[in-house]
């Protein structure tokens, strides 16, 4: 498989200033290969995408930390992403993806490597199997650890996940709102039928990320801003926002990192809401022990 860039080396800076403290809180490392191999089951196979390249482009953006989700490339082994998180020096956590049969001691060095969540990956394209009765007895495990559970999938699939969901016992996270259909437009049944699944389940919160995946339009993005500004307004607490630097998959329209960021503004409109979405909500699942 030959191996796959996705984002550019110099995006532009925004014109959005982040607030103090703010979290790019979806990204990940690719390897450096020669320490951390891909997965044999990897459906990609990216070029290095290293923590150094990471902490670079979070100063230029204007944030202060970031989160760090384990890719389906590095399968189970989530040492690429401790090693990132390691060399942050406080400024990086992460969430893993694990094994059925991890043991406990495995569970605490994750935990003691700053991983505060686990991930469950339900796109085919991605991974060969999603066994959900094998997730729940791991979200039972990590329950008491304090971790959440952040979960990947499409809009096509959200009915039928809906009693999963419910089954889980701590905070979910969604990666780019379940991946609605953007051009079904602000009242389409794709958005309307999530907004529906937080309104049942206050546990629930989204990651209003991925415009470049999700907006047919493109830059800058009206599309999905008409979309999503309203489910920012409607759970201003249960929302939190990343890059997903190194666009992993996105060879064929690879964003600017910087005009992602000015996205921010224009789906959380006021400070408020801004400080909520970057500072104060990945701060509770991320950092709950350094609030106040
Ligand atoms: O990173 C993302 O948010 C999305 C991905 C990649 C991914 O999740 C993975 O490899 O684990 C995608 O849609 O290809």
């Amino acid at each position: 498989m030959s191996r796959t860039k996705t984002w550019v080396d110099q995006p532009s800076t925004p014109s959005y200033a982040p607030p103090p403290g703010a979290i790019d809180a979806h990204v990940h490392v690719f390897g450096p290969e020669a320490d951390f191999p891909f997965s044999p089951k990897a459906k990609y196979h990216p070029e290095d995408a290293t923590p150094e390249m990471l902490f670079a482009l979070r100063d230029q953006l204007g944030f202060a930390r970031n989160v760090i989700v384990q890719a389906s490339c590095h399968g189970t082994d989530n040492e690429a992403t401790l090693n990132a998180i390691a060399k942050s020096g406080g400024a990086a956590r992460g969430v893993a993806v694990v094994s059925p049969d991890i043991d406990d001691a495995e569970l605490q060095k994750l935990h003691d490597g700053g991983i505060r969540g686990v991930r469950f990956n339900f796109l085919k394209r991605l991974v060969d199997d999603a066994p959900k009765d094998k997730f729940l007895d791991i979200a039972r495990r990590i329950a008491p650890l304090g971790w959440h559970v952040v979960v990947y999938f499409e809009a096509d699939i959200l009915e039928e996940l809906e009693p999963f969901l419910a089954a889980i016992p701590t905070t979910i996270v969604v990666d780019h709102l379940g991946r609605p259909d953007i051009a079904q437009g602000p009242g389409g049944a794709d958005i309307t039928r999530f907004v529906q699944l937080l309104d049942d389940h206050p546990n629930i919160w989204t990651k209003v990320s991925g415009a470049e995946r999700l907006s047919p339009q493109g830059p800058p993005f009206d599309d999905f801003v008409a979309v999503i500004r309203p489910v920012v307004e409607r759970f201003p607490d249960r929302v939190l926002w990343g890059t997903d630097w190194p666009h992993p998959n996105m060879e064929h329209r690879i964003p600017d990192d910087g005009t992602l960021v000015d996205v921010i503004p224009r789906i959380a409109p006021t400070a408020d809401l801004q400080r909520k979405l970057l500072v104060d909500n990945p701060m509770r699942l991320y950092w709950p022990e350094q609030l106040g």
